[in-house]
């Protein structure tokens, strides 16, 4: 999927004309296996997901709390590689339903190769790659083999992030902005993270992409809270947490749909 001059297909998807929020649900590749990671993301796709955000499993996952740390762990034991990962992206994005956004680390695209990453990663129809310790300063030929291949990099702005800093972190990006809701790491709270509201507005100062808050969105009460506020949601933890209790996820997704309006 291209850029064009009237924005991505990603921007589209992630602002909804509506009002309402766009819900973007996250799935490990390969946990517990390959098989499952591709039906649940087509069922996902299917069942009124904006976007489809899918993690390519590395082994020192910094940002990743328990349940993503414990999911990531269990695709690499079952074999889970980088060309894998891409493969499950692939099936996923043949359906249509939703564009598919790849999670992951610096080193394992490193180790790939960036420009064979963002050339195969197009290839199978990825929109986008965001990668979570690549900071913006030092990401200038990242970002350029994946703009070259047609694919949207996505920078996190932290409620940690300068004026200054957010300013290069959303001018970088391409597609979405991602926001972080919370210094720390992915996983379930009870109650949405306070300075959500402020983190929002700063990556909002800064950019005319569409904003999508993620970490510690787990209920349908928190997609409440945030409609009117974000553009569009990321729920990883909460879906990462059925699927490794051997639940299908798209009933706590249609939950979470009518929570967006
Ligand atoms: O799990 P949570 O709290 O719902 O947060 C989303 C998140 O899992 C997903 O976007 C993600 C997984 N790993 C990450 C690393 C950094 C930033 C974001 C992520």
């Amino acid at each position: 999927m291209t850029t064009t001059e009237t924005g991505s297909v990603l921007s589209t998807r992630l602002r909804r004309s509506d009002g309402g929020l766009a819900l973007v649900p996250y799935l490990m590749a390969g946990h517990p296996d390959r098989k499952t990671t591709v039906e649940t993301g087509r069922r996902l796709a299917g069942s009124g997901a904006a976007v489809v955000e899918l993690g390519m499993p590395y082994s020192d996952p910094l940002a990743d709390g328990p349940v993503i740390q414990h999911a990531g762990q269990r695709a690499l034991d079952a074999g889970t590689t980088t060309e894998g990962c891409l493969e499950v992206a692939a099936e996923i994005a043949a359906e249509h339903a939703a564009p598919v956004v790849l999670m992951t680390y610096l080193n394992p695209v490193l180790a790939y190769g960036v420009r064979e990453f963002a050339r195969d990663a197009a290839q199978a129809g990825v929109s986008s790659v965001i990668l979570p310790d690549l900071a913006v300063e030092e990401s200038a030929t990242v970002t350029g083999e994946l703009t070259a291949a047609g694919l949207d990099p996505v920078f996190l702005v932290a409620p940690t992030s300068s004026e200054e800093r957010a300013a290069a972190i959303c001018g970088a990006s391409r597609g979405f902005v991602y926001a972080v809701t919370l210094t720390g790491i992915t996983g379930n709270r009870d109650t949405m993270p306070t300075g959500v509201g402020d983190v929002l507005a700063l990556a909002n100062r800064h950019t005319s992409l569409p904003v999508a808050a993620g970490f510690g969105i787990s209920t349908p009460r928190h997609l409440e809270q945030l409609r009117g506020h974000a553009d569009a949601a990321v729920v990883g933890s909460a879906i990462v947490a059925e699927i490794e209790a051997g639940r299908d996820p798209v009933g706590l997704v249609k939950e979470l749909l009518t929570a967006c309006g």
